[in-house]
């Protein structure tokens, strides 16, 4: 298995810039998935990783072979699309063979390969069938066992799952990560769903507007996002402009509207923001840390809306200025009607201060 390293990469089409600067090491055997909204820059990435574009700037590395402008055919990688892009004529045994085939392998040695391949993906016994007489789950699959087949270096996975329905992306998606640790394969994927990043990865790289916002484990970037970009694009939560009013040695004062003060800990902090009494900076607070009653940084607020979902509660409560998002887990007590003044407290270790986005 190989690592992929991007160094300091660029690629422009004409005036446009598709993504700038992008510097990454993607360890042997990671699976390590582009997170952003459409338009970011994953695909251009992707593309020049396998070999689809070439970079305008910079270079690009399979372990220590440069392959910067290496054809994509001869890089040794195994690609999933979005839209299966599999030959519907074809039954699945051949579309699976066809890398095995223009690779002019012997017949025998196609058929083990293939049918270990099929095996892969549970797919024993469908090798001739059509692909038109398959579910999505299972054509995307014919496509998964199509890009293994080869034994490659490096998968790539572009949005795998956004042509299914609910059930079988969680269905297809447990696959992806069974087959992947089972193999240790490095694999690289595509996404604008977090949920997905989230659950699938060793680590993520947020982009936005072709950048780079963070790169870390699904962790670190939802406990402790790099700015207020990432803040709002992982998971829920309460992002809100503040002005500091004082700087201790451990702990942040900060007004957040009118009256409204809160303090948090120094150390809960985007790692390039800094802090000076006057300045505006970001707050991120999740709606799970928000807890009722008095506490610390306690306020009121006038319940707008409640939804029960079993597990939670989830409220919108609303102070002078503010609309926030607060999730309780159910413990089987009342639920404030829509109209109740309430009280909330934020437990110190609940705020987290970020830098404006880059
Ligand atoms: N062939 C191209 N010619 C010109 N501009 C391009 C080309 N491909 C991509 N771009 C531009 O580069 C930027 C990044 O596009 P890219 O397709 O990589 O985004 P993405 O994050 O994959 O989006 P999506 O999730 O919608 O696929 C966009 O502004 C896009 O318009």
């Amino acid at each position: 298995m190989k690592s992929v390293r991007l160094e300091h990469v660029t690629k422009a089409f004409g005036e446009v810039t598709g993504v700038e600067d992008i510097d990454i090491h993607i360890r042997s055997g990671e699976f390590f998935t582009f997170l952003g909204p459409s338009g970011c820059g994953k695909t251009t990435t992707l593309r020049m990783i396998a070999g689809f574009y070439f970079p305008t700037k910079g270079k690009i590395y399979f372990d220590d072979r440069d392959v910067t402008h290496v054809k994509a055919n001869k890089r040794n990688i195994g690609m999933v699309f979005q839209n299966y892009a599999l030959f519907p004529h074809m039954t699945v045994f051949e579309n699976i063979a066809f890398g095995l085939e223009v690779r002019k392998l012997p017949k025998k040695t196609i058929k083990e390969k293939v049918e270990r391949a099929q095996k892969l993906v549970h797919l024993e016994g469908y090798g001739s069938r059509k692909i038109t007489e398959l579910s999505g789950g299972q054509q995307q699959r014919v496509a998964l066992a199509r890009a293994l087949v080869i034994e490659p270096d490096i998968l790539l996975l572009d949005e795998p799952l956004s042509n299914l329905d609910a059930k079988l992306r969680e269905e297809t998606r447990v696959e992806i990560k069974r087959l992947q640790v089972e193999l240790g394969i490095t694999t690289i994927y595509v996404t604008h769903d977090q949920h997905e990043a989230m659950s699938l990865s060793d680590r993520i790289m947020v982009m936005n507007k072709g950048k780079i916002q963070q790169v870390g484990t699904p962790q670190e970037i939802y406990n402790r996002p790099a700015n207020r970009f990432v803040a709002s694009f992982i998971g829920e939560s309460n992002i809100m402009e503040a002005t500091v009013l004082e700087v201790g040695d451990d702990r942040v004062t900060v007004e957040v509207e009118d009256g409204l003060i809160l303090q948090g800990w120094r150390k809960n902090a985007s790692p390039n923001l800094t802090f000076s009494k006057g300045k505006k900076i970001f707050l991120s607070i999740r709606p799970e840390v928000i807890e009722p009653g008095e506490g610390p940084n306690s306020f009121q607020g006038t319940v707008q809306f409640t939804e029960f979902s079993g597990v939670s509660i989830n409220y919108l409560v609303k102070t002078a200025k503010h609309e926030w998002k607060v999730m309780v887990i159910n413990t089987g007590s009342a639920i404030p009607s829509i109209g109740d003044r309430i009280t909330l407290h934020i437990p110190e270790n609940g705020i987290y201060f970020v830098e404006d986005e880059r």
